[in-house]
């Protein structure tokens, strides 16, 4: 993945870009020192997103994928003060790290955390009747399942809202997916799904890992 892969081009657009609030500098500094903190979502992407949900003055966000919540903690920072970040993980080791940091920023009442696969509590929500109540969502769990993530979000986000997609470029691998690698296959098959769907207005952004952002019309 994207996290470590560091340029000059990428260091000069954080020095003079970053925002990052001291709480989430703290977090991604200790998701550091997790062995998988390759998975850690991009800085600059996350402030971008943040971005966004003041934009829109979201109040309801889901991240599909929480790891230890850098993006999570991001979110329900932007969110408006009655605001609610529902977070889809599996693993309890890492949502563990995230929560000290949660309390520290004072936000951890607006973080729903759901131990469970994504899949399920995205179902769970449409089932408590929350269809089309959602502004913000964040695609960055199991690659394989992208597509399902993707029509379940659209099931739950209202219109004018935002689905952002992250890893849609996978390091190069969508370009000629190999036969035996179902994540850029699957990828592959979402980004030219997307480009045809007349639901949402586009954009495919380079940042990272590849930000698709999706604008449900
Ligand atoms: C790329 S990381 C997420 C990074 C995170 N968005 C951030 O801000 O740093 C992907 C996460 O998805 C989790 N995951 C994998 N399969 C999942 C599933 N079926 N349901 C929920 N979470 C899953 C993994 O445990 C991992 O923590």
């Amino acid at each position: 993945k994207y996290y470590g892969s560091d340029t000059p081009i990428r260091q000069y657009v954080r020095n003079n870009s970053m925002r990052e609030p001291p709480v989430l500098e703290k977090l991604r500094l200790k998701t550091l020192e997790d062995p998988s903190y390759i998975m850690l979502a991009t800085d600059e992407q996350t402030q971008l997103m943040a971005n966004l949900i003041k934009l829109i003055k979201a109040k309801k966000a889901i991240e599909i994928g929480m790891y230890t919540g850098y993006n999570a903690l991001s979110m329900a920072l932007a969110l408006s003060e009655d605001g609610r970040v529902v977070a889809c993980e599996i693993n309890e080791n890492y949502t563990n790290i995230g929560k000290p940091f949660f309390e520290e920023a004072g936000v951890d009442q607006k973080i729903d955390i759901r131990l469970q696969p994504a899949l399920k509590t995205l179902d769970d929500l449409l089932a408590a009747g929350e269809a089309e109540t959602y502004d913000f969502v964040f695609i960055d769990a199991d690659k394989k399942n992208y597509v399902n993530y993707y029509e379940k979000s659209m099931q739950l986000v209202r219109k004018g809202g935002i689905i952002a997609v992250d890893n849609v470029l996978w390091g190069g691998r969508v370009i000629a997916p190999a036969e035996d690698d179902l994540s850029s296959q699957t990828i592959d098959r979402l980004n030219k799904k997307l480009h045809k769907d007349n639901r949402i207005d586009l954009s495919m952004l380079t940042v990272g890992d590849g930000l698709t952002l999706a604008f449900k019309r």
